[in-house]
């Protein structure tokens, strides 16, 4: 039975707002996407934000947008990248939410970034070395907010949101 609203976390290019969508059509939730949120919010697209107010501006932006979602209705919610960064968030996913942690090698997570160039954090000379380090410094972090983890190496979107709904039943029915 799922009361509460389903948070997709992991690093850039794990599939959240790909998989996210799809595992909301399959449990007829709504979808929200706290990156899209923040730009319908601030009619600015990330790049831009950063740009002009930095990782920190997005940040607190970022922030505002998840504890609304917190508040709202039950649904689907595909996160950035970096929610997890903040304490503050960590505290409102576990509180609010199932969360559950989306993986991927950093093979795979650098050959789906490397499609297009909106994330910031990627917009340097070497984003594998990047996304590394990125997994580093993140990793136990996404860990200490999972209920459930799921590893989409090798997974179509589609197959990724079929064992994530299976991992989630189980992991509900304990
Ligand atoms: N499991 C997967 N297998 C292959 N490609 C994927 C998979 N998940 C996502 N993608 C592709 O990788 C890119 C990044 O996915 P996206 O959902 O935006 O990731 P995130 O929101 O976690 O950064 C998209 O082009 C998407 O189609
Ligand atoms: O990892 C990060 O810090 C970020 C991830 C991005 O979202 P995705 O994880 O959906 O790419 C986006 O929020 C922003 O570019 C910062
Ligand atoms: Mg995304």
């Amino acid at each position: 039975m799922i009361n509460r609203s389903i948070f997709l976390v992991g690093p850039m290019g794990a599939g959240k707002s790909t998989i996210g969508k799809l595992l909301a059509a399959q449990l007829q939730l709504p979808f929200a996407d706290t990156d899209k949120v923040l730009e319908e919010r601030t009619g600015a697209d990330i790049p831009w934000i950063f740009d002009v107010e930095g990782e920190a501006g997005f940040r607190r932006r970022e922030s505002e947008v998840l504890e609304e979602l917190c508040l709202g209705e039950c649904q689907v919610i595909g996160t950035g990248g970096g929610i997890v960064l903040l304490e503050e968030n960590r505290r409102q996913l576990q509180k609010y939410g199932h969360v559950i942690y989306l993986q991927a090698s950093v093979e795979q997570l650098f050959e789906r970034t490397s499609k297009n160039s909106n994330r910031p954090l990627l917009r340097v000379p070497d984003p594998r070395a990047r996304i590394e380090e990125i997994l580093r410094e993140r990793e136990p972090l996404y860990r200490e907010v999972a209920d459930v983890i799921c590893d989409t190496d090798n997974l179509t979107p589609k197959q990724a949101a079929a064992l994530v709904v299976e991992r989630l039943h189980g992991s509900l029915s304990q």
